[in-house]
């Protein structure tokens, strides 16, 4: 009965299959042709078009013939484009044309309708689809529900059907590998199937297999702000990068990747998941980390980077200020100082040529604060620089006159004097006006800087700003609400003051002061973009959220993290979620929670959510495998001739091994000894690097987001990991595992695994 099934299905296969080859046969076709006009075009191009630039009307002529034939070639250009990107999407369905077929009734009676669903959609003929697109509205059954009926979002408004057959496929090169027929969602076969498979160093899309609670992630279109709390293997960045996919296709025509913005935690997770939107058949978006996003715009600062983030050891009091400095009470302060420089306290720069003074500090305040109170920031500052400019220009026309000039003009040479001239035609009513403009020319090189240090805005100290701004905190919020003394707040500003001094800005202050940078210069937020998407959102701070919003007005935000991932904001992060309340309306907003983790075993999840304190609520998916194993040793050297033993066992498993160290030092120091024991290992220095094939050793901070076959915890003990937040470290770490976990630790674990029940894992002391 199966076997006559799955014979059945080959032969419709077989047919679509026939069909798409068909279809990229024609595809070819049109490649070529539009590839042979447009050479033709441009052949001709020359041939056909007469230049007249005698007359207007003439030149007029020849720029709308070169513009029709500019719009030709464009055309052409995006037919070309679109007819590639069908080929590529034909070529991957022409080895798997779909994954699952439905069959449902629209009434009941009514005849019984099949579809099948794919990468893409098909039709041989208009509205004959053999295959549809997995994002079309109709696709949705698949993901939404069991047999029976079903309701669906259609442009339309909501429908509803009855499922009467659910058949998944697993299908390589055109052939079904296996049939399953299915009363779940998105059976747990299929899904085992899928996960059972190693890991690669890039991210797959899980288009086949998206479960119903990701679905409701993926296709969400109302949301200002789509908020998903979801444990560590949940499919937070799978479902956002089918998200994008599925908004591409919801709204082409007038949405493209281009106005999305993907900001994610590191650079070698971008290299991760750069290849699923191609996978999808979609171009990518654009993809950048926070640290990026701030460094890029303060060149004249070494902002802190990530590991320096991460291994900062705070003191209690410096603790505090980071919170504070990372909260909306100080975004509101900041909001608040903008308006109070609408009045007074604005820093100001001399502008200089050499070191003559040109404008002083004061003469620039006296212009900025002459204009009434209805200039706002922005208006203020290009008021104050048209007015600069102005007596620039004045400046130049007195001294263009002036006797020094003049002396100078009669002392230049011809060639210097022809250098002044330019291209101005020599038609001078008189010589007086002839010698006018030749001072002024030779002022005007000399003012030259001057008028750009006006552009640029050179005259407004933001550094100074910043550090005013810092001074007048306790004037604008509640220091002591915020758990601080006048004395913590006095120190941490020398503490900003010595770090400027370096050119250093930590990562805490440089939003804050990119914000007071834009409130004052006006800077308008990108309105192109529509659709951020924040992955690990626990590690962003309510100021960076604010800030983003700002810089982005008209985007939705789609948040995505996991508090008890939270490894460097910890238990700020928890007020997070308070704080986003404040930024967007909350009939605006939609939280989803997602808690069975697919990317481990059974076993690895139930050890690594005992780790936790509010674990429980994490259900593991049925996937089963080896318990982990924790090594202890007195000797290091024994640790390290297991490590060595363990890399070997899983490579002969086939699994990949990462081991994960706390901070880079120690990662520097394993993968010596390990190179010395013969090991062949990559060690993950920086996240500009690319994720090498093999064992690699890599910090924690750099391990956030990715997955591996096995990992090995390195120095897992009582010395490394004794801090109560470092919880949360130690569980991101255990739960990149996806299919073996081995723990090591010297004398003895850390008291961080004392919550995991003993039969959760296998104790090995090597002593
Ligand atoms: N519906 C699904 N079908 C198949 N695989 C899935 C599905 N959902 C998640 N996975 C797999 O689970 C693993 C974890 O997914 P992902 O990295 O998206 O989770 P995450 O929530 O972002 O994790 P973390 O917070 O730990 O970084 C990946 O290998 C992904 O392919």
């Amino acid at each position: 009965m199966a076997a006559d099934i799955k014979h059945q299905e080959q032969q419709h296969m077989d047919q679509v299959v026939a069909k798409i080859k068909l279809a990229e046969k024609q595809n070819q076709q049109k490649i070529t042709q539009v590839k042979h006009d447009t050479h033709q075009l441009q052949q001709d191009f020359p041939h056909n078009l007469r230049l007249k630039t005698e007359t207007y009307t003439g030149m007029m002529e020849t720029a709308l013939t070169v513009r029709q034939q500019q719009q030709l070639l464009t055309e052409r250009e995006n037919d070309w484009q679109h007819a590639q990107r069908r080929l590529d999407i034909l070529a991957k369905m022409e080895k798997k044309p779909y994954f699952a077929r439905i069959d449902f009734q629209e009434t009941a009676g009514s005849k019984v309708e099949t579809i099948y669903i794919g990468l893409g959609s098909f039709a041989d003929r208009p509205d004959n689809f053999l295959v549809y697109d997995w994002r079309a509205p109709i696709s949705s059954i698949y993901y939404e529900g069991h047999l029976g009926k079903v309701s669906y979002q259609t442009p339309a408004g909501m429908q509803t059907v009855d499922v009467t057959l659910k058949r998944q496929f697993l299908v390589e090169n055109g052939k079904i590998l296996t049939v399953f027929d299915t009363d779940e969602t998105v059976g747990d076969q299929m899904l085992l199937e899928v996960l059972g498979e190693n890991a690669d160093t890039k991210m797959k899309s899980i288009v086949t297999t998206i479960q119903q609670e990701q679905n409701q992630i993926i296709r969400d279109t109302k949301a200002k702000l789509l908020f998903v709390q979801g444990a560590a293997g949940s499919g937070k960045t799978s479902a956002v990068l089918q998200r994008a996919a599925f908004l591409l296709y919801r709204f082409r025509g007038s949405l493209t990747s281009s106005q999305l913005v993907l900001f994610s935690p590191n650079q070698l997770f971008n290299d991760y998941i750069a290849q699923v939107l191609p996978d999808l058949g979609e171009q990518r978006m654009v993809q950048l980390t926070y640290y990026q996003y701030t460094q890029h715009r303060l060149p004249k600062f070494k902002v802190e980077t990530l590991q320096e983030r991460f291994e900062r050891r705070l003191n209690p009091s410096e603790t505090v200020v980071n919170r504070l400095k990372s909260s909306l009470a100080f975004h509101q302060a900041t909001l608040a100082y903008a308006t109070y420089l609408e009045k007074q306290g604005m820093a100001f720069r001399n502008i200089t040529a050499g070191d003559q003074v040109i404008f002083s500090k004061e003469q620039i305040a006296q212009i900025y604060y002459s204009f009434n109170e209805n200039y706002h920031l922005r208006n203020r500052l290009d008021a104050t620089k048209e007015r600069l400019l102005k007596r620039l220009a004045r400046k130049i026309n007195r001294a263009a006159v002036s006797d020094k000039i003049q002396k100078q003009l009669q002392d230049a040479s011809a060639e210097q004097l022809a250098a002044l001239y330019g291209d101005h035609p020599r038609n001078f009513q008189n010589a007086d006006q002839e010698l006018k403009f030749l001072g002024q020319q030779l002022v005007i090189r000399s003012f030259r800087q001057v008028q750009k240090q006006i552009k640029r805005n050179h005259f407004i100290n933001i550094t100074a700003q910043y550090y005013r701004f810092l001074k007048s905190l306790p004037q604008l919020l509640n220091l002591k609400q915020a758990g601080l003394t006048a004395a913590d707040w006095q120190d941490a500003i020398v503490a900003f003051e010595k770090r400027t001094k370096q050119q250093y800005l930590l990562l805490e202050d440089a939003t804050p002061y990119l914000q007071l940078y834009d409130l004052i210069t006006g800077k308008r937020g990108d309105t192109e973009i529509k659709q951020v998407f924040i992955d690990e959102i626990q590690d962003y701070t309510p100021y960076q959220l604010a800030f983003l919003q700002q810089n982005f007005p008209r985007a939705h935000f789609t948040l995505l993290g996991d508090l008890n991932q939270a490894i460097f904001t910890k238990k700020a992060s928890y007020t997070l979620l308070n704080e986003l309340g404040k930024l967007f309306p909350a009939e605006q907003t939609k939280v989803v929670q997602l808690t069975k983790s697919y990317r481990s075993t059974r076993q690895i999840t139930v050890f690594s959510r005992q780790l936790l304190l509010n674990g429980a609520a994490i259900e593991p998916f049925d996937r089963d495998g080896e318990l982990p194993v924790v090594y202890t040793a007195a000797v290091p050297k024994r640790l390290l001739e297991q490590a060595v033993k363990q890399l070997k066992s899983n490579q002969q498993a086939g699994l990949t091994t990462a081991i994960i160290c706390r901070t880079l030092a120690q990662c520097r120091q394993l993968t010596k000894e390990l190179k010395q024991s013969g090991q062949t290992v990559t060690l993950i220095k920086t996240e500009n690097q690319r994720l090498a094939a093999g064992t690699i050793v890599v910090p924690a901070f750099l391990a956030k987001g990715l997955e591996f076959d096995a990992v090995i915890v390195w120095n897992a003990d009582a010395q490394e990991y004794a801090q109560a937040d470092q919880r949360q470290l130690i569980y991101t770490i255990c739960s990149r595992a996806m299919h073996r976990l081995t723990i090591m630790a010297k004398d003895k674990l850390s008291p961080l695994f004392d919550r995991v029940a003993t039969d959760a894992y296998r104790l090995i002391c090597l002593d």
